[in-house]
């Protein structure tokens, strides 16, 4: 077996968008994450172009978004602000990585399931939700070591099942009974035992419902895709929003800016005046919110929450770099490296620096990146197709957190990424808060 490692920008040009036939996810990939075997992320030619299709008239529907957008604003509103004017009261350290899990798994459940888990509520309605977060973590991090091992050798594991191989045994059930729960809540709730909060979404509106009856999916192929959409966007959001408040609390220039790009917003809301009470952002008042774009970008470029992106030669080729690779060979494509080379963003490369996406002019957008250099969101036709979603979602969160409160990151704990492939901080992240004085 042959691996090529590669992070140049003409190499990923020629691999996601010219040459990209030629470049498949392979049947390797699909059988590392069997948890989501035949669907999006894992299939590749016709059954991803339909696919994809369908994701995208999903997520073109306005009543979804209009959902989306709901579930977000009133998770910002009702979980993330309450809980850190909590911890500001208290000034106890808190586990930042475990408060934007929570965030980002309900943001992303309920859209899919239209039914909220829970996990931000102070109830012990989320434990089922936490769970399953732990379980989602399994399998990014098995992921990662089948990366590392000759397929027959995990396979051996997971026949005999043994070592980490147990541990993703033991975290599918986990998953696959989450899924069957939250349709079984789900269905209650349709049979008319609806909660308050639920009972406005209608079955329409959510993602799950588009799936559910349709005969080319089997009960299978329906777990597998929600728990695919589980991962798309709770994986993503939740990690890259906790290296962006590591990012913030060791930028205060970068934090007034934010704060000075709010305040037209927060002036205009009733709320403001109040020292005492906090301000919520709508989703639809960050669109036009420049600056906070490039904060995420900037963010997303040094620590992209898909760190590593695996490809499958389908026959032989040559690289623009001048690599001879062999049909059959794995190419591994870092996205961390790719951000933080110099011959692509300069000498301040390591440097968090959101400045470097603004065009310099006034009321310009951001500065254009083509998506070979920045690869956060991948490339060519099989792009993220939550991109738009992502923003608002990481915008309103980041808007609200910031405007009302400080945060700091505890000193002295060591903050660096675990074996998985995701990029999660190993050890969480340790912060204190403080509200604003206004
Ligand atoms: C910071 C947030 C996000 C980042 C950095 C991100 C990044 C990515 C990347 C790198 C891929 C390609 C994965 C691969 O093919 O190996 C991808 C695919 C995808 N993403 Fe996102 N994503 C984010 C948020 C979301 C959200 C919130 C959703 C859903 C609401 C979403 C939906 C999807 C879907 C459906 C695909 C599948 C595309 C395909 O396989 O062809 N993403 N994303």
């Amino acid at each position: 077996m042959r691996f090529l490692l590669t992070c140049d920008p003409t190499n990923i040009r020629h691999i996601f968008t010219s040459n990209h036939a030629n470049y498949l996810k392979g049947k390797e990939f699909s059988e590392m994450f069997d948890v989501t075997d035949g669907s999006f992320f894992t299939v590749d030619g016709e059954p991803c172009r339909r696919q994809r299709a369908r994701i995208q008239s999903i997520f073109s529907s306005p009543r979804l978004l209009a959902l989306m957008a709901e579930c977000c604003r009133d998770k910002v509103e009702k979980g993330v602000t309450p809980l850190l004017a909590r911890m500001a009261k208290t000034a106890a350290p808190f586990d930042m990585h475990d408060l934007l899990t929570r965030f980002a798994f309900d943001v992303t459940a309920t859209p899919i399931f239209g039914v909220d888990p829970g996990l931000l509520s102070t109830s012990s309605a989320g434990s089922a939700g936490m769970h399953a977060v732990v379980a989602m973590d399994t399998v990014m991090e098995v992921g990662l070591f089948r990366h590392t091992l000759p397929m027959c050798c995990w396979k051996a594991m997971r026949w005999l099942n043994v070592g980490p191989e147990r541990k993703l045994a033991a975290a599918h059930k986990v998953l696959r009974g989450f899924v069957a729960e939250m349709i079984e809540r789900r269905k209650l709730m349709t049979d008319g035992y609806a909660g308050v909060l639920e009972s406005h979404v209608s079955s329409v509106e959510i993602i799950m419902s588009t799936y559910i009856n349709d005969p080319e999916y089997s009960d299978d192929l329906l777990c597998a895709t929600l728990i695919n959409f589980m991962i798309a966007g709770r994986d993503t959001i939740g990690t890259a929003l906790v290296w962006l408040f590591y990012n913030l609390a060791q930028n205060a220039d970068v934090v007034a800016c934010i704060r000075k790009e709010l305040a037209p917003i927060a002036s205009r809301k009733a709320a403001a005046a109040a020292a005492t009470t906090m301000v919520t952002f709508e989703p639809d008042e960050m669109k036009p919110l420049v600056y906070m774009h490039a904060v995420l970008y900037e963010s997303l470029r040094l620590f992209p929450p898909i760190p590593i992106e695996r490809k499958t030669v389908v026959a032989d080729d040559v690289l623009p770099s001048g690599h001879a690779v062999r049909a059959g060979d794995t190419i591994l494509v870092s996205l961390y490296s790719l951000g933080r080379m110099q011959d692509v963003w300069g000498e301040d490369c390591m440097e968090y620096r959101p400045e470097r996406w603004l065009s310099g002019k006034v009321g310009d957008g951001l500065r254009y990146v083509p998506t070979h250099k920045f690869l956060a969101f991948n490339s060519g036709p099989r792009m993220c197709l939550g991109k738009d979603i992502a923003i608002m979602q990481m915008k309103t969160a980041v808007a609200a957190m910031v405007w009302n409160f400080d945060v700091e990151v505890l000193e002295g704990q060591s903050v660096h990424p675990k074996f998985s492939c995701i990029l999660q901080t190993k050890n969480g992240l340790m912060m204190k808060v403080k509200k604003r004085e206004m």
